[in-house]
């Protein structure tokens, strides 16, 4: 079976284009002011909307209100909550705005991976970045990786993707190393933080598909 890519952090048609052209399975759009990837909810809405069915648009969002997640959520497939989010407002976000709800969270140890996976049960996916530091102004997006290898001693949902740090260099040891079924990246397809790179993108894709 082919392993899911996500690539994250899009911000124009061109290399929606070329993220889809390349077979990325899952785009990422960033809706949070710090990042240099930001989107405001229409320029989101007006990118997500280009993208092919077949494509799942996920919004990426950080500790969002309800106004924000109204604007954004129907735009796209999925809500990633990449923020301090609580188990119960993974609940009431899926039973409010009625889109699966992806639950992202840096990890470092085993123990991490656990405490995500016991606490977040009711998320349709975890994904696991890397922990941002202390000072980072972003929770995700830095290109940071963990040791995988916390991954390997918790027994995972079916459903969760690897994130933090990949690129094309690394994914498919990443992969053959973790069982990862689906993957995501976003500094490891640029050329400097928020500028995506068609080349970095199609050969992440093609490395994680081979
Ligand atoms: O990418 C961002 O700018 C970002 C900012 C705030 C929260 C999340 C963010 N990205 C979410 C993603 O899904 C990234 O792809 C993930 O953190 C991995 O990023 P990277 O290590 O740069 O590949």
């Amino acid at each position: 079976m082919r392993v899911d890519v996500k690539i994250c952090g899009l911000r124009d048609a061109a290399m929606l284009d070329v993220a889809v052209g390349a077979g990325a399975s899952h785009v990422g759009f960033v809706c949070f002011a710090p990042s240099p990837r930001h989107l405001g909810p229409d320029a989101l809405a007006g990118l997500a909307a280009t993208a092919p069915r077949a494509c799942t648009r996920v919004a990426v969002v950080v500790d969002a209100d309800d106004a924000l997640l109204a604007a954004v959520a129907p735009a796209v497939d999925v809500l990633q909550l990449h923020g301090r989010e609580i188990p119960a407002r993974v609940a009431d976000v899926r039973a409010r705005f009625g889109k699966p709800v992806w639950k992202a969270a840096g990890v470092r140890t085993a123990a991490d991976v656990r405490a995500l996976v016991r606490d977040f049960a009711g998320a349709d996916a975890l994904l696991f970045d890397a922990k941002a530091p202390e000072e980072a102004p972003m929770p995700g997006g830095n290109g940071l990786r963990f040791d995988w290898r916390a991954l390997a001693e918790v027994a995972l949902p079916s459903r969760w993707v690897l994130s933090g740090g990949l690129d094309a260099a690394t994914v498919a040891d990443a992969v053959r190393l973790t069982g990862a079924r689906a993957v995501d990246v976003s500094s490891g397809v640029e050329d400097a933080p928020g500028v995506k790179s068609a080349a970095k993108i199609r050969d992440f894709v093609k490395a994680a598909h081979g």
